[in-house]
């Protein structure tokens, strides 16, 4: 009989996941998201399946010196030094987190056409398990995460708000920013992350 009852009121496993959609006050990330929209944008292509693409969004990194970020075994950033904004954001993401980070990637989404596709965030050059912390701004959009063969959990990423992905959730979930038609404006999303490379 209990073992029956387990079976069936199992609670939905919670998600390695934190929220805090207020993390930033209103004025706090208008001001950031005007920042932000100044940052070093570039186009970067990417090559999969043997094809050669631009990536559905625009990037930018800043970081420590030497801390080269490479994905999908096609597109290398390397880090331009910190601005003392995104310096500053990083130091307070740290003091609420415990977490520390050496680079932060920004993805800009110009329209809903912009996304990024189902994937982990495994790259050796952040070490094993590591903690990604992600701050978002302007246009809300979808952010959905999985455990892997799972269902995927919604979440609407606020202006201001501070998603962290604790350490262990890349190697047993996946996330995306599907597209979608609807109209959006411009969304940046910026993931401090921990870098085992570089110099210091
Ligand atoms: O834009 C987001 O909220 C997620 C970005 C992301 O998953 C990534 O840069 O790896
Ligand atoms: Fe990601």
């Amino acid at each position: 009989m209990t073992i029956q009852m387990s079976l069936f009121n199992e609670p939905a496993p919670s998600l390695p996941v934190s929220y805090y959609p207020d993390f930033l006050s209103k004025q706090e990330a208008n001001e950031l998201y005007q920042h932000c929209l100044g940052l070093q944008w570039q186009q970067n292509q990417i090559k999969m399946l043997g094809k050669t693409m631009p990536v559905p969004r625009l990037e930018c990194m800043y970081g420590d010196e030497g801390c080269d970020y490479l994905y999908s075994k096609s597109v290398l950033l390397k880090p331009l030094a910190w601005t003392e904004e995104l310096a500053g954001l990083r130091d307070r993401i740290t003091a609420t987190t415990g977490y520390s980070f050496r680079i932060v990637i920004g993805n800009q989404y110009r329209s809903g056409q912009d996304s990024i596709g189902w994937h982990s965030d495994n790259e050796a050059s952040m070490g094993l398990d590591p903690a990604i912390a992600s701050v978002s701004l302007g246009a809300v959009r979808k952010f959905q995460i999985k455990v892997i063969g799972g269902k995927p959990t919604d979440f609407w990423l606020e202006h201001g708000s501070l998603l962290v992905m604790h350490p262990g959730c890349q190697s047993t979930h996946l996330h995306q920013v599907p597209k979608t038609n609807k109209f959006v404006t411009t969304r940046i999303n910026l993931t401090f992350r921990p870098h085992v490379g570089g110099g210091k």
